[in-house]
């Protein structure tokens, strides 16, 4: 019988119009606003909407004209405020949405455009609207779920700051503080969600810089683990340290596998923390018949099943695993409604008699998941002895040969009541555990882990032990290689990671030429000067005009995927690719600390930027990314920073980018040159609300320390902002024992992020491109702030010390 694939009835326009809906207090306004400055598209408010067209609030036209020719004109403005808003906007709907009318015309609607139901916590609407409202609204919730096609968890952090606390201080033992703002995690898994429904993420990230993990999906990387995780242990568990579960594995298998009451919001709640705590691809499946649990009659289980697998595809999961043996309307039904979601197609081949891998109806299961159109094909088989490694490679060439290219990857192995006992068996997803959390409730991932697997393939000469740098003329105090040993440590790898100082690129290049050689941080003077000797550069690299990652190429293929893939491999390069992990630092520093009120508005918000370096550049780079449009530059040189600012107005000539249109100053250039400290700010334009020092603090091959304060009078805009110092030697430096006093004395809403903090972040995105792994956040930021203690303690006696990042 030949099969072939259900139409996808739910893989919209990208640009369709995404609408938003729930009740009073979900957050959809915010969640709006965020998403549109994150998909540069236009927010389109009910509120708004009715009074542009009627000329009248709505009070005013109950008022006017009574409640029941308000329920006929805002029934008619509702299907207007949709239909003439189709593209390029995300929409949101106040309580119209309960109306009859509307929500035939949302359910039309959501055939062509994503229509995402907004959750939120009882609890915290009860917190924000009178108790006698929330029950009743909670009623009606329901009813905007059932309009939608799509929904999003708007959870509550109660610490505030998620996995990694914007510092709000310059002093390590303040860092734990918690941030200014909670939305500040509500936009990263926000974001990340509209990425996932609009299908712009991996590509947007591969096309940016091709390196990054984000970039490769798992089953196109070299090895990749999926971390299982039941939802029964979840709930055993409710006090499970998210961080503990960090770069565990290259994405999170969510097994559901137990029903208890309320399941839809505890799963729609347990995606939600997955998505906002460790931010890895959610592989989404659904037990059949889950240990412990009691028998389904089938048509229960079929019917309760396409709900649950229903439900992962509506979170917009990354994965949705489809037991292909099942029922056919429940696997056509998945198929139908798999959005951007990919399919992972499984066939799990239980007990004695299990199919052998060399039968042909193997094949013939994968010739038939394939015309499905499953994205990834996984086959799991129970084997009693042992497993014979050669016939599953037999199997895998089988396959190969088979098929012509491109076709779905394959996920192949053999399990027995111990679980997948040889964990190389497949290469990609190979299913692993915590190594903490007993999941006798699991068959497969019983033994190995991720850390264990990979340890296994530097043993088996599969990897290779590399080693690592941070080069420059001044880096014997770097926080680097503590902070990337640790990594290597805790990912099982054998690498070495050491600072060396060398200040010519002829030194730069007997380093880099070693077979052995797996990358390095760059520090000064090498971030500009090496530029011209880069193969390949990252987009954001070119941009600056400046690098800070350094990689050899030794792809077979010079594919840029092949290069991907033989990081963690020792050869001769062929050439060098450069990425900038300083502009990303700073501005994920930057969106972190930022509060509501001082969000980007491109036509007004300013930046300042001190210094002319490469980390400079970064800084600016950071500030148009987050859509600011007049950066101001001041160096103690002001010969050195004209042509800093001159690169970046080009670059944003050629990309269309401008320096909108409501300053009066006559320049139209994104940067400008500040030549005085004592000069007043330029007038016509706002206040600056970021301010980044890029200025070693102390002085550097015998230059004077850059002492940098902020001149009173550039400090007074009313909403305070935040102040990104760069430099961590010592912690507090002139600026920011400025910025503390000024705290204290005159207006609070100042933030202060601290280097550490900055390069914190730098190392971890750093370890990220070079190693093609998740990187331990918390644990390197733990041993960057410790050693950094340590060096204190023991410098104390010898005096300062200097570290120059420009
Ligand atoms: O600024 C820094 C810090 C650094 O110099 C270090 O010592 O770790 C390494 C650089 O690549 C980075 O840009």
């Amino acid at each position: 019988m030949s099969v072939s694939a259900p139409k996808n009835e739910r893989a919209f326009d990208p640009n369709a119009s995404i609408v938003l809906v729930g009740c009073r207090g979900a957050g959809k306004r915010t969640l709006g606003f965020l998403g549109a400055l994150h998909l540069r598209r236009r927010l389109v408010t009910e509120d708004h909407y009715f009074e542009k067209v009627t000329g009248l609030t709505r009070g005013q036209f109950i008022s006017r004209n009574g409640k029941e020719s308000f329920a006929r004109q805002n029934a008619d403005v509702f299907k207007r405020m949709l239909d003439s808003n189709r593209t390029g906007c995300i929409i949101e709907c106040g309580m119209s949405s309960l109306a009859p009318e509307a929500q035939d015309a949302l359910r039309a609607y959501s055939r062509t455009h994503p229509v995402v139901y907004i959750h939120r916590e009882k609890e915290q609407i009860s917190l924000l609207l009178d108790a006698a409202d929330v029950e009743q609204l909670l009623k009606a919730d329901e009813k905007h779920r059932e309009c939608s096609n799509l929904e999003y968890y708007n959870l509550y952090d109660a610490s505030g700051h998620g996995s990694s606390p914007a510092s709000g201080s310059s002093t390590p033992g303040d860092a734990k503080q918690a941030g200014p703002s909670k939305l500040l995690s509500a936009r990263e898994d926000f974001t990340r969600f509209l990425d996932l429904i609009t299908g712009r993420g991996a590509t947007r990230a591969w096309l940016e810089s091709p390196f990054s993990v984000n970039a490769i999906p798992p089953e196109f990387r070299a090895y990749s683990y999926a971390l299982r995780v039941r939802l029964s242990c979840l709930l055993d568990h409710p006090d499970l340290d998210w961080d503990d579960f960090e770069a565990r594995g290259d994405c999170i298998e969510l097994v559901v596998d137990t029903w208890p009451s309320d399941l839809h919001k505890i799963i729609a709640r347990q995606v939600a923390l997955i998505r906002r705590k460790l931010g890895v691809p959610i592989i989404y499946h659904v037990e059949e018949n889950p240990r412990g649990e009691r028998r389904r009659p089938p048509e229960e289980k079929n019917t309760m099943d396409a709900e649950l697998l229903d439900l992962g595809l509506r979170l917009g999961v990354d994965y949705v695993s489809l037991d292909l043996q099942r029922d056919e309307t429940l696997v056509n039904g998945v198929l139908r409604h798999k959005g951007r979601s990919k399919i992972i197609g499984n066939f799990w081949h239980m007990g004695i008699g299990a199919l052998p891998w060399l039968d042909e109806r193997q094949i013939e299961n994968y010739r038939s998941a394939r015309a499905l159109g499953c994205d990834v094909i996984r086959i799991a088989r129970f084997c009693a002895g042992d497993s014979d490694a050669e016939i599953l490679e037999e199997f895998g060439r089988k396959i190969k040969h088979t098929f012509p290219d491109p076709k779905p990857p394959l996920v192949a192995y053999d399990f027995s009541v111990l679980g997948v006992r040889t964990p190389l068996q497949s290469r990609i997803l190979s299913p692993v555990r915590h190594p903490d959390i007993e999941n006798e409730r699991d068959h497969l991932a019983t033994v190995s882990t991720a850390r264990g697997s990979f340890e296994l393939l530097f043993r088996q000469f599969l990897l290779d032990p590399l080693q690592f740098y941070v080069l420059g003329s001044n880096v014997s105090y770097s926080l680097s290689p503590a902070m990337q040993t640790a990594a290597f440590d805790f990912a099982g790898m054998p690498h070495t990671f050491q600072a060396v100082t060398c200040s010519t690129l002829d030194d730069l290049n007997q380093i880099c030429i070693s077979d052995a050689f797996g990358g390095a941080l760059l520090a000064a003077p090498f971030k500009v000067a090496i530029m011209p000797h880069l193969k390949v550069k990252s987009h954001h690299a070119t941009a600056i005009g400046a690098v800070n990652v350094l990689l050899p190429l030794r792809g077979k293929t010079s594919t840029i995927l092949d290069h991907a893939n033989s990081r963690n491999k020792a050869g001769r390069a062929h050439a060098f690719f450069g990425d900038n992990t300083d502009w990303s630092a700073i501005l994920t520093c930057l969106r972190r600390a930022i509060s509501p009120r001082n969000y980007v508005q491109p036509s007004r918000t300013t930046g300042l930027v001190i210094g002319a370096g490469g980390m400079a550049r970064a800084a600016i780079y950071a500030l148009i990314q987050l859509g600011c449009r007049h950066v101001f530059i001041y160096n103690r040189t002001y010969e050195n920073v004209v042509h800093v600012a001159e690169h970046f107005n080009s670059w944003a000539e050629s990309q269309g980018i401008t320096a909108g249109t409501q300053a009066n100053g006559p320049h139209s250039e994104i940067c400008r040159v500040l030549p005085s400290l004592l000069e007043p700010w330029p007038p016509g334009y706002q206040l600056p609300t970021m301010v980044i020092s890029c200025v070693p603090a102390t002085g550097v091959d015998g230059n004077l320390p850059a002492d940098f304060e902020m001149p009173l009078d550039w400090l007074r805009s009313p909403t305070g902002g935040v102040v990104v110092e760069l430099a961590y030697e010592p912690l507090v430096t002139p600026l920011v024992a400025q910025m503390h006093a000024f705290r204290e004395s005159v207006s609070p809403s100042w933030v202060i992020v601290d280097g550490l903090e900055v390069v914190g972040e730098m190392a971890i995105e750093a370890f990220e491109l070079m190693t093609g792994r998740m990187a331990p956040k918390r644990l390197m930021k733990e041993v960057g702030r410790k050693t950094w203690e340590l060096q204190q303690q023991q410098q104390a006696s010898t005096g300062a010390f200097q570290t120059g990042f420009a």
